[in-house]
């Protein structure tokens, strides 16, 4: 191991240190013999086109046409491998001590205050005791109390998320001192109660009264609303009285609840409770709302108001604490005095709880959450943000490290200190006026302050932005991992949240802050190209359209540009392929994976080029020549017992007619049929082999990643199967592409 900075005798003990990984040396010897190969082919395909146009006739269009597509293919793997190898140069791995740190805050007393943003958009897609169990396990942080705000933002607008959160401050009361006495590392309820091996009286007691709390809930969530006898106190009715007829969700005034204040509330041992306040912003429909976003920063000002924080943590509603010491880490990083002021955020990786043992539909995103940051937390200037599980500095979202931006409102600046408790009703009024619909007309908010505007993906929009304005960030991946969160478990939910992405990544490519031009220019190559792989991710569907589809169709019709068996170029393609495939699951390897897990993640890779990718790249488009508009599809977080019992086995769930089946289908057809009649061609011409060999092999490799939808089609009969329209559909079009193929060939 590489000799960890930052330790020396007389200096202060370490908040953190950090050594680089071994991988990074052989890592980089590695890109050069690689990066050689690409040259080579290239240099062949620029031989090989000219050779072509030079001899060309009308005859040789479609040979033309189709090595044009695969130098297309090709340019665009070389650019993402490029933009890849970013990440390789220098992977770190971070410590921190929070011992140390405690020491240090224990002396001076002075323990930072901490606002937690908690977003919740539907009810129905997020049940509101999941998004409870996420406030409570943060609410239970082992952190001063007096110190910690939660805020909840609803986007929902619903009566029945407030009144979760109203029996969630009394539950509290007894759930924090609970935590505290019995030095509980898992703070959600549920994850608890699930886990929990040893049983006490109190632990009993406990879970009797988390079970009431939990049938309440539930039972107002299947009537889809809140009776009179639900109700304790004249506060709770005042509160949702504010449901008038002509309330909906997407029009209603701002509700605004100071559920828990801690300057007069305590729970049953007295001490002092965290504020927990619930709001939902002024929705009208007249103006946009920026889905997320907007609601964060509606909770920025909302929290200046109120607590106005130094750190605030940002949180998705279903991303519960799994490590009550969380913010300690976050500060040793945050609160050195020295480096701060650089730091915009600390960045914990998001990880997942539920996962099937092959992680089937690569949800754990390893190359996402986990490889590609500890690569670019070794630049210059750290990593992305992913939009949960994050600690940021306040003022970062102010303007640069230089030169800071000042808002309309005082009260809304970073340094305004607040002193009076969260009730207090001057605050009160002023949290309402920050939180209405149009409020931000005419400022600089989504623009140059706080979470920006402009794409759907605003995490990764709004990380880049403050990286492009100067600020660092750190990754930080304890053993523990810090936060747990939902994960879709059907192929449909998987790959709707991906297009969502998809549209969000090209918003931010196609803008005038395109990565690789802005980016570069203001913060250098490597973190523009770091930038570019993510913004221009969706492009991989280019490469894996031609491949699948426009090659094996060409091949089938007697046209093809692949080298024989025996020509030397083949090793060149046989390297190209196997170094990038073996380095992909060395990396995941040494991220704890397991070859079946990298082998789910490759195909979910393919898979989502030629779906999400793919009609994501297609919906932008369509909504940049005005066609439609866009949406936040919120990720469904709910799951019935049938469809988790599928997916612990493994099995893929399909059931619905999707155009995104349809993709996938035909790319699963048309390998088949090649395959079937190249390996037709060599049994009767066995001298044929050596050109076969390559189609062959592709084809054989699509189709063995093609398996569950072979067996989807043909092999099932529950209600997970691939549905009979879908592969008719496909069968059909693959016919028409057939056709079309024929045709265009044997015209010319
Ligand atoms: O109008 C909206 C839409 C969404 N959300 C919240 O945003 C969060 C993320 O939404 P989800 O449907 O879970 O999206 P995912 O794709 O699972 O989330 C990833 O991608 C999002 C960007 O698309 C990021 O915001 C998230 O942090 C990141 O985890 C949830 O808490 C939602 O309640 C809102 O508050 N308002
Ligand atoms: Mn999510």
């Amino acid at each position: 191991m590489a000799p960890t900075q930052n330790l020396s005798t007389s200096a202060p003990p370490p908040l953190h240190t950090f050594h680089v990984h071994h991988r990074a040396v052989p890592y980089r010897l590695f890109a050069v013999v690689y990066l050689s190969a690409i040259l080579l082919l290239f240099y062949h395909h620029l031989y090989k086109l000219t050779n072509l146009l030079l001899h060309s006739t009308t005859c040789s269009f479609p040979l033309v046409f189709l090595h044009l597509s695969m130098v297309l293919a090709d340019a665009i793997l070389a650019f993402m491998w490029i933009t890849v190898q970013v990440f390789r140069m220098r992977p770190i791995q971070r410590r921190t001590f929070p011992d140390n740190l405690v020491k240090m805050l224990d002396k001076s007393g002075k323990y930072p205050g901490l606002d937690v943003f908690i977003c919740t958009a539907d009810p129905y897609k997020e049940p509101p005791m999941s998004v409870v169990n996420t406030a409570l396990s943060v609410m239970a942080y082992e952190y001063p109390t007096d110190r910690i705000s939660v805020y909840v933002s609803d986007d929902g607008g619903s009566k029945l998320t407030l009144f979760a959160f109203m029996e969630a401050a009394k539950f509290a009361r007894h759930w924090l001192p609970f935590c505290r006495a019995n030095r509980l590392v898992e703070r959600s309820p549920d994850a608890y109660f699930g886990n929990n091996h040893s049983s006490s009286e109190d632990i009993e007691e406990m879970k009797t009264m988390y079970e009431a709390m939990k049938v309440r809930v539930e039972n107002i969530m299947e009537r889809g609303e809140v009776n009179e006898e639900c109700l304790t106190c004249q506060r709770e009715r005042v509160a949702l009285n504010k449901w008038r007829p002509g309330f909906t969700r997407q029009d209603h005034p701002t509700v605004n609840e100071v559920l828990l204040d801690n300057g007069e509330d305590r729970d049953i041992t007295g001490h002092k409770m965290p504020n927990l306040v619930y709001i939902a912003r002024e929705k009208s429909k007249s103006s946009s709302h920026h889905f997320k976003a907007g609601a964060l920063n509606v909770l920025t000002r909302v929290s200046a108001t109120m607590t106005n924080a130094p750190v605030i943590l940002t949180l998705d509603c279903d991303t519960y604490s799994n490590d009550p010491i969380t913010p300690l880490r976050a500060l040793c990083f945050l609160w050195e005095p020295l480096k701060g002021l650089e730091l915009a955020y600390v960045q914990f990786p998001q990880h997942f709880s539920g996962i099937n043992e092959n992680d089937i539909y690569a949800n754990e995103n390893k190359r996402l959450y986990r490889v590609n940051p500890i690569g670019m937390d070794g630049l210059q200037q750290g990593t992305y943000y992913v939009g949960t599980g994050c600690f940021f500095h306040r003022r970062a979202l102010f303007g640069s490290p230089s030169s800071q931006l000042f808002t309309e409102r005082r009260e809304l600046n970073p340094e305004h200190v607040v002193d009076k408790d969260v009730k207090f009703e001057a605050d009160l009024s002023m949290a309402h006026l920050v939180a209405n619909s149009n409020y931000e007309d005419g400022t600089n908010w989504g623009s140059k302050i706080g979470f920006r505007y402009g794409s759907l993906v605003e995490d990764y929009y709004t990380g880049y932005k403050l990286q492009c304005e100067g600020w660092k960030s750190v990754f930080c991946d304890p053993e523990r991992p810090a936060f747990l969160g939902d994960i879709p478990i059907s192929l449909h939910d998987v790959l709707s949240q991906n297009k969502r992405w998809t549209i969000g990544l090209l918003e931010v490519a196609f803008s005038k802050y395109c990565p690789s031009i802005y980016g570069i220019r203001s913060m250098g190559i490597l973190m523009g190209l770091a930038y570019s792989h993510f913004a221009f991710g969706p492009f991989w569907s280019i490469p894996f359209t031609i491949y699948a589809f426009i090659v094996p169709l060409a091949f089938i019709n007697g046209v093809s540009s692949f080298p024989k068996v025996t020509d030397l170029l083949l090793c060149l393609y046989v390297f190209l392929f196997v170094g990038a495939y073996a380095q992909d699951l060395i990396d995941f390897l040494l991220t704890n994976g397991t070859i079946m897990q990298w082998w789910s993640d490759q195909r979910m890779w393919l898979i989502r080029g030629l779906t999400s990718h793919l009609f994501g790249s297609i919906d932008f488009f369509l909504q940049k020549l005005g066609f439609s508009a866009l949406i936040f599809d919120v990720t469904n977080k709910v799951v019935d017992d049938e469809q988790s019992k599928q997916y612990e086995k493994g099995v893929f769930k399909f059931g619905v007619t999707s155009p995104f089946f349809v993709t996938i289908t035909m790319a699963a057809i048309v390998n088949l049929i090649t395959f079937v009649v190249v390996v037709l061609r060599v049994v009767f011409l066995p001298e044929k082999f050596g050109e076969m060999f390559v189609q062959m092999f592709i084809s054989g490799f699509v189709m063995v990643n093609c398996w569950p939808i072979y067996e989807g089609i043909a092999l099932r009969v529950d209600k997970g199967r691939m549905p009979m329209k879908t592969a008719t559909i496909s069968l059909l079009l693959v016919g028409i592409l057939h056709y079309v193929t024929f045709y265009l060939i044997n015209t010319c």
